[in-house]
């Protein structure tokens, strides 16, 4: 068990199964974006390490470029979604791979799904290390799903509470 600020939080998901995922999501990707070179998306801060174990399997060319969104305060999400930093770069016409750790209530895709439309991009896909059937409110297709987990609040492998937590490389669940 840890802690982290006042709260406790217990092992959930392991390294071993955290890389497998990553690896299954990679191994899709080199396939489908073969000769592509598509621009992979990290959304920041949770997805800096998945995005990195992600890109780094990639075979081919490929670009890389970050948003920043925010929008959760604590364990539970404001429902306003915050553009911290937004696309730098052109995409228009071009591939993109949104990479993000956790899609929970579907609010910050549907941020991403604005932006990218406006930017006129040729096609996008969604690859989610984590996703919450259970919580997912929205209609976005979701192409690449690592591991489905029940509506918990989790952390580690990029994902914090209040700050804490990111470089833990497993993931916990909030004590119940
Ligand atoms: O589907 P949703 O309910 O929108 O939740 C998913 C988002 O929540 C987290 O970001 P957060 O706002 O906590 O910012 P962070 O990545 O900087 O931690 C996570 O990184 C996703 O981007
Ligand atoms: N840390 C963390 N951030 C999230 N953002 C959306 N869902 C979650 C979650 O379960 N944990």
């Amino acid at each position: 068990m840890i802690q982290l600020h006042d709260l406790k939080f217990e092992p959930y998901i392991s390294e071993e199964e955290i890389e497998g995922a990553v690896a299954k999501i990679a191994s899709r990707l080199n396939a489908d974006y073969k000769d592509q070179n598509p621009i992979f998306i990290g959304v920041l801060n949770g997805s800096f390490m998945f995005a990195s174990e992600v890109i780094k399997r990639f075979k081919g060319d490929c670009e890389v470029s970050f948003v920043k969104m925010g929008s959760y305060e604590g364990t539970s999400t404001t429902g306003t979604v915050k553009t911290l930093v937004g696309l730098n770069q052109k995409v228009e016409g071009r591939k993109v791979v949104i990479l993000e750790d956790i899609v929970d209530t579907g609010n910050t895709l549907e941020e991403i799904n604005k932006i990218l439309e406006a930017e006129k991009v040729a096609d996008y896909k969604v690859a989610t290390l984590f996703f919450k059937p259970e919580a997912y409110k929205k209609s976005l297709h979701i192409e690449y799903i690592g591991i489905q987990i029940p509506d918990k609040f989790i952390v580690g492998y990029g994902l914090d509470y209040d700050g804490l937590g990111r470089n833990l490389t497993q993931v916990y669940k909030r004590k119940e």
